[in-house]
């Protein structure tokens, strides 16, 4: 039976299509259910027709409505047929004649180019391309080695006139997309054994051997997993042309279903990448995929660090698992939420109200004072956050033995003691209040699932873990206690680099080996490629700690986009009035040019700014509300938050105010290098980091405002500053 399949690039364009035209979809769609390819070639209503000078015979078009047209690839062998694009009927004609479909003899995939633009670009550079040939962009790597990655002659011949990393970029529109990704990857040194291994060696079907018949197209288009979709049923096909199309529940990148899809893991498995690399994306199709295998009393636990990622990660569950039933075995909530549950839920608990912030520093400050600390406050509770919480240090004589590496600052054996008798007097402080740090709430719902007498033991049988990388050990200790050490045990997508509170942690020194199931993802989906150069320069020549042992670092090594537009708008104001007042004009620049107001985000260092940029786009009549927002504020509304709460999130259109001097860094939030060194480091990277999440929270539009004198991050990382 005759098929019409869809290519990604006609779903990722269908938000674009009106009504009628996506109705002519499916009408031309269930056509090709109920005819014979005879029937369907002769059918008026289809109008199947071939293109005259197009550069393949397989390329031909059909009627969708009496104005737009289909491009379709149409095999001379097999029924199935794939749309391409669909377009006004000059448009499609003049789009489809340029294109040319081939056979991948790697990944036998169906591949498609641009073959007439590819043409028209590459004889001037042949010409140009002076430098001899060992400067070129690929001289590094051979024919030989470029054909064994699935590049084919024509490419090669084309990437050979290549001097620089600028000139692919101008060709990589109109590549087959899978090679122009590997010639990419070879572009930023990364090893042919590598790229074999990243990108190529899934793309491969199994049992995939033998010569490839390249004019076997049917077998080809069910090759081709990650770029065409076969719809079966009615239902599926009206659910993909009303609903806003996701991609990513669809098109996996190999790297991506490789990783989400795996059978099993003998162990906890980690995936890590830069901002944006779909790391969420593949969290939930790995919940999906142990949803598929779970037996009836077991449950899944999907966590993660804040409310507002626990509300994204459950309508992306919601859109990836149809079946109520299913998606009720699965918890989702903030790794905090877990850990009161467990205390609430155990018996024999005292109640107790779980703290932070700014209450818990007074606290500090009255149990130093209590006990005449000759030391600050500030001290005190990051020894015990980063030491007695951290190794779970539960008495004196455990504080006085324990080994303080990777605190910065000395601290003499006499005023142990004192130290600890400090820990005492807030601790006991808070006991008497009835009240628990929210780290200490981990801590101990963790000793309630290991106790051996009265513990619940582990609840549930896996644990998937987004935005891993800020976790202190006392809750990756909560996490471990809440899943038994089984295989598929822990599934942690992180970034390293996103890391913007001071929790180090080495996840081996905690039991948890990832070593032989950690995979780095490279590509970015979310931003274009100039947001994402301009945010990582913010962070180069910073080495940041990897998240499964700290003494070895992360790199963004070959971490890119396939998406282009514009680089962020950069303005300089003398005051926060001023300031304000272009970021509302930016506001309704963004909405007049057709941005919907709840596409577009703000991001402050502080709290107070994001009141300020409210009261100003209220007053300017532009709707706008808190990311965490109240029933009675405007739906279609821009978000304004703290660029902590804007971890994990993305917008289309995103501003970042407030970027100067005495905000990025806070000194407040920077411990002084004479208390402790490698705090004080530290804080300021974290500080570094916080601009790099909220700048990478764009898609297609970045903008970024300061008053007065710039932070230093931005003249630090060569942005120029001129006032606008
Ligand atoms: N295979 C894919 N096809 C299309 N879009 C994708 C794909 N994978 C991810 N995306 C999109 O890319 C964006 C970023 O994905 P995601 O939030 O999973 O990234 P992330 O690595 O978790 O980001 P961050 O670390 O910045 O929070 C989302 O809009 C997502 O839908």
């Amino acid at each position: 039976m005759p098929h019409l399949a869809f290519d990604i690039g006609f779903c990722t364009e269908l938000h674009k299509l009106q009504a009628d035209v996506k109705k002519g979809v499916f009408d031309a769609w269930q056509r090709f259910q109920v005819r014979t390819l005879t029937q369907l070639l002769a059918d008026p209503g289809l109008h199947i027709e071939k293109l005259r000078n197009a550069r393949d015979p397989h390329i031909r078009t059909i009627r969708i409505t009496g104005f737009w047209r289909g491009v379709v690839l149409a095999p001379e062998s097999g029924d199935t047929f794939v749309l391409l694009k669909v377009l006004p009927h000059d448009k499609a004609i003049a789009w489809g004649v340029k294109q040319r479909s081939s056979i991948n003899t790697v990944t036998r995939a169906v591949e498609l180019r641009d073959a007439a633009t590819l043409d028209q670009l590459t004889p001037p550079h042949e010409e140009k391309t002076e430098a001899p040939s060992e400067s070129r962009l690929l001289a590094h790597v051979s024919d030989g080695e470029l054909a064994s990655l699935g590049i084919d002659a024509d490419t090669i011949r084309r990437a050979r006139t290549l001097t620089d990393k600028e000139q692919l970029e101008a060709f990589a529109p109109f590549f087959p997309p899978d090679q122009c990704e590997v010639l990419q990857y070879l572009a930023e040194r990364i090893s042919v054994e590598e790229v074999w291994r990243e990108l190529v060696a899934h793309r491969v079907p199994a049992g995939g051997t033998g010569a490839v018949d390249e004019t076997d197209y049917d077998t080809a288009i069910r090759h081709t997993v990650s770029r065409i979709l076969l719809v079966t049923a009615s239902e599926e096909l009206h659910d993909i042309l009303d609903k806003p199309f996701s991609a990513w529940r669809i098109f996996l990148h190999p790297s991506q279903r490789r990783i989400a899809y795996r059978p099993s893991y003998s162990g906890p498995a980690q995936v890590s990448g830069g901002p944006g690399t779909g790391k969420t994306v593949v969290a939930l199709h790995r919940v999906k995929h142990l949803l598929a295998h779970l037996r009836d009393d077991e449950r899944i636990l999907l966590t993660t660090y804040t409310n507002a990622l626990v509300t994204s990660l459950r309508s992306g569950l919601t859109a990836l698992v149809d079946d109520e039933q299913l998606r009720d075995r699965v918890d989702v909530m903030t790794v905090d939420a877990f850990a009161s549950r467990v205390l609430t839920t155990a018996p024999g608990q005292p109640h107790r109200r779980a703290i932070g912030g700014a209450e818990e520093e007074r606290r500090w400050t009255r149990a130093a004072e209590a006990v005449q600390y000759p030391g600050s406050a500030q001290f005190l509770a990051q020894e015990y956050k980063h030491v007695v919480l951290a190794q779970d240090l539960r008495s004196r004589e455990a504080y006085e033995a324990a080994d303080r590496a990777g605190r910065g600052s000395r601290l003499t054996p006499a005023l142990k003691p004192h130290t600890w008798r400090a820990f005492e007097a807030f601790t006991s402080g808070l006991e008497a209040d009835e009240l628990r740090t929210y780290l200490q709430t981990s801590a101990e719902a963790a000793r309630v699932l290991t106790d051996n007498d009265t513990g619940t033991g582990p609840p549930y049988r896996h644990v998937v873990i987004d935005e891993a990388q800020d976790l202190h050990p006392a809750q990756w200790r909560l996490l471990r206690a809440a899943v038994p050490a089984r295989p598929d045990d822990l599934f942690i997508a992180g970034d390293p680099h996103q890391r913007i509170y001071d929790s180090k942690v080495s996840l081996k020194a905690l039991g948890i080996k990832v070593v032989g199931r950690s995979t780095r993802m490279r590509k970015n989906y979310r931003s274009t490629q100039e947001i994402l150069a301009w945010s990582t320069a913010l962070l180069l020549g910073r080495p940041i700690d990897e998240l499964a042992d700290t003494a070895t670092a992360e790199s963004l090594l070959g971490y890119r986009s396939a998406l282009r537009g514009t680089g962020p708008a950069l303005h300089a104001a003398t005051d926060e009035a001023t300031e304000l007042d272009a970021l509302a004009d930016r506001c309704r620049e963004w909405i007049d040019s057709g941005v919907n107001p709840s596409d577009i985000g703000i991001a402050t260092r502080f709290k107070k700014t994001g009141d300020a940029a409210l009261a100003r786009l209220t007053a300017a009549e532009i709707p706008a509300r808190r990311l965490r927002a109240r029933a009675s504020d405007p739906d279609d509304a821009v978000s304004i938050g703290t660029m902590h709460a804007f971890k994990g999130l993305e917008f289309r259109c995103v501003a970042v105010i407030g970027v100067h001097d005495g905000a990025l860094p806070f000194p407040r939030a920077i411990t002084p290098e004479d208390l402790d060194r490698l705090q004080h480091e530290a804080d300021l990277l974290a500080e570094r980091c916080l601009l790099f999440v909220a700048c990478t929270r764009a898609r297609d539009g970045l903008y970024v405002s300061w008053s007065g004198e710039p932070s230093s991050f931005l003249t630090e990382a060569g942005v120029r500053v001129s006032p606008a």
